[in-house]
């Protein structure tokens, strides 16, 4: 049975991994950018959209991270930040997502004099004015942010710290990003050494643009307790004599933790780490019951939501209504909210929706 994004919209999802700045409203970029005089390639709504989908589409993570300076550009001011925060959590309601850490890098967001805490605010307050325009509209969401450092920077501790600060007004937990060769995450060993030390969560960019030993990195020496993509942990496993899969130590490891794997599936074809959904490792991983997640990590980038991810697997995959709810559980139980809220979640939403969905 393949399902329709219609029909996928109806069922309450979980997101993980979403970059704010990955996700505006074309629109609502021709309009910031008009109002401070910041050149786009076209000022036609639809064309941008293409536009970003077209340009992201380069095979390359370094050319597709080139894209962000357009939403990064209009994202520099407490009034815009609110706003494209606002928009975030209630386009993400209004596709069924029930659940939603989404990310920025609050150092992104200071060239119009905001500081780093000002920057988390406005943010946070955007997606609590958005999560209560979802309930009003009979859409509820609940909407946590993860802050990011810039792996190519040196403020990681700094944001880790700002992290650890926001802990109880919004923020639920850490990440790095940008790109991944030749950025080690254990060049920011020492942000996630005071993580740890203060009981905080976190998870890391590692195995999307580069293999196991930025995976290795990221578990072993960095202590993350997800990978965002963690694509590349198919590189450890091999096909045996007997043509079954087996899996490497690091591989096994992953699986027998149960640690999250945030998997982007339209964003690595842009990317370059995977040529076409059905050749998507999430396939193969699925059937070898890693703890996967599906997400989307840049809608307007990919022209995605979570419904399309999911309808693109349904069609590659022939995954139903029982895939689907095996996904959302997976993302519920990874979650970096507390376990009675995360429960709730499962025991109250997720499942009754999709024991109805399954029973048709
Ligand atoms: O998929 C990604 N890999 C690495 N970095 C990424 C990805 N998507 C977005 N980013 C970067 C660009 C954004 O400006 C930054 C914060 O959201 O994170
Ligand atoms: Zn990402």
């Amino acid at each position: 049975m393949t399902l329709s994004i219609e029909e996928i919209r109806q069922a309450p999802k979980a997101l993980l991994h979403d970059h704010l700045d990955g996700g505006l409203r074309p629109a609502t970029v021709v309009e910031l950018a008009d109002a401070i005089g910041h050149p786009l390639p076209t000022t036609d709504v639809s064309g941008l959209g293409d536009w970003f989908h077209a340009a992201a589409d380069s095979g390359s993570l370094e050319r597709y991270l080139e894209t962000f300076s357009h939403t990064v550009a209009v994202m520099q001011t407490e009034e815009n930040l609110r706003r494209v925060a606002r928009e975030c959590a209630e386009d993400l309601a209004d596709d069924g997502v029930v659940y939603a850490e989404v990310r920025f890098a609050p150092e992104l967001h200071t060239e119009g004099g905001l500081g780093l805490d000002a920057v988390v605010e406005a943010v946070l307050a955007g997606f609590a004015e958005g999560a209560r325009t979802a309930a009003e509209n009979g859409r509820p969401i609940r909407i946590g942010a993860l802050l990011t450092a810039m792996r190519h920077a040196a403020r990681s501790m700094e944001i880790a710290e700002l992290a650890v600060r926001y802990r109880d007004t919004g923020v639920v937990g850490f990440d790095i990003a940008g790109a991944e060769a030749g950025f080690p995450p254990t060049r920011h060993l020492d942000a996630f050494e005071y993580l740890q030390r203060e009981n905080a969560r976190f998870t890391i960019h590692a195995g999307e643009a580069f293999g196991l030993p930025s995976i290795w990195q990221a578990i072993q020496w960095c202590g993350a307790h997800r990978l965002g993509h963690g694509v590349r942990i198919v590189d450890d496993v091999t096909t045996g004599a007997d043509g079954e899969p087996v899996l490497g130590r690091l591989a096994a490891y992953v699986r027998d933790t149960r640690l999250p794997l945030e998997l982007c599936p339209s964003s690595n074809l842009q990317t370059g780490a995977a040529a076409s959904i059905s050749e998507h490792p999430i396939g193969l991983l699925a059937k070898l019951r890693f703890r996967v997640t599906v997400n989307t990590d840049n809608r307007l980038m990919s022209a995605t939501s979570v419904s399309r991810e999911m309808a693109l697997l349904s069609e590659a995959f022939g995954f139903g209504w029982p895939e689907l709810r095996w996904l959302t559980v997976n993302a519920m139980k990874s979650a970096f909210i507390d376990f009675d809220e995360r429960l709730a979640l499962i025991d109250d939403v997720v499942k009754p929706a999709y024991a109805k969905l399954i029973a048709g």
